[in-house]
């Protein structure tokens, strides 16, 4: 592998600087190179080019932004052996404790950096000479994301629990509500169905489908660049700022950020009233929140068995009341 990094890298020094833990996914190994210092992601799964590419241009899109720190994407290679290797930029990191204003406040830029865009596009157009289509401006007027990106484990071994592979649907939709409804609930509906045949899920799913509607009266949403899968193990901070890493982003609705960053704690009231000092909540946030968070205790009873399944029908019941 290490020849092949080399080659691929076009570095002639490749030193390891130590292995930098990696999570459940893929295992973390720093090098030094002859540009600097870089932390690869190795996954021996097949898929696992798939899973790297989404987080590749996740993160390009972020950098893209200019808002919030998260380490520069470098390249993903294909391994000669099968599985795939991501190659990012080396941050050093600690647990988030200082930054987390400055993580709230970066995260409301993230998530309004898309509305900026289109605000400009809008004026633009209407500037004489500047018609559609000759702009400059990158701003995206719908739900989606140009690539697949992947919420969850691709574990390195197989495990029964782990008979899916965590894709999401990001074909592009106008509306959020569909999107949200057809390509993230019911997708994952779906799989709870192949694997379980839940009765009670599939009763109070019947039912949920035709109220989601209703949580979403005189909203406006306006697509926003997300991270995607914004949990406590996925900020940190670096000396100079907080930093925010893994993603499977999307263009979606920024209040579903905020769904699975209340999950499992790492978020304190300074991240929380920074953020909301530049994006307010909205009425009716306590429940979608509720409904963002369904997304991922189904995920989660997806990935984990039965263990969430009590969480995701409690949910359900809460949204129906
Ligand atoms: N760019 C980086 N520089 C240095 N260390 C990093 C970098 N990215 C990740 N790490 C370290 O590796 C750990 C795992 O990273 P990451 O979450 O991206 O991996 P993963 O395999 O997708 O794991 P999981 O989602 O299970 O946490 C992080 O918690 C962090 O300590």
């Amino acid at each position: 592998m290490e020849a092949k990094l080399k080659r691929e890298l076009g570095t002639t020094m490749l030193k390891s600087a130590g292995h930098a833990g990696g999570g459940c996914i893929s295992e973390g190994q720093s090098y030094h190179t002859d540009t600097g210092k870089v932390f690869v992601k190795i996954n021996h799964k097949s898929e696992a080019k798939l899973m790297f590419d989404g987080e590749m241009a996740s993160l390009e899109a972020i950098v893209k932004t200019e808002t919030v720190k998260v380490p520069k994407p470098i390249k993903v290679i294909e391994l000669d052996t099968g599985g795939s290797v991501f190659v990012m930029e080396h941050l050093d990191m600690n647990s988030l404790s200082k930054y987390s204003k400055q993580l709230g406040e970066k995260m409301a830029d993230l998530h309004l950096h898309n509305k900026k865009q289109l605000e400009k596009l809008n004026k633009e157009q209407q500037t004489v000479g500047k018609g559609a289509g000759q702009s400059d401006v990158a701003a995206v007027e719908k739900f989606g994301f140009h690539v697949t990106t992947c919420c969850g484990y691709l574990p390195q071994q197989h495990h029964s629990f782990f008979s899916f592979l965590p894709l999401q649907d990001n074909q592009w939709q106008s509306d959020w509500v569909p999107f949200y409804t057809q390509q993230r609930l019911q997708h994952q509906l779906n799989m709870v169905e192949k694997s379980y045949g839940d009765r009670e899920t599939r009763e109070l799913w019947a039912e949920l489908q035709l109220k989601i509607p209703q949580f979403f009266k005189d909203v406006e949403i306006v697509p926003a660049l997300l991270h995607g899968d914004l949990w406590g193990g996925n900020v940190a901070e670096c000396a100079d700022g907080p930093v925010i890493f893994d993603p499977a982003s999307f263009y979606g609705h920024s209040e579903f950020e905020l769904g699975i960053a209340g999950m499992f704690g790492g978020f304190n009231s300074a991240f929380y009233s920074a953020y909301h000092s530049k994006i307010p909540q909205a009425p009716g946030f306590a429940k979608r929140n509720q409904l963002y968070q369904l997304f991922h205790y189904l995920n989660h009873w997806n990935h984990f068995g039965g263990g969430y399944k009590g969480s995701s029908i409690r949910v359900m019941k809460t949204l129906l009341k």
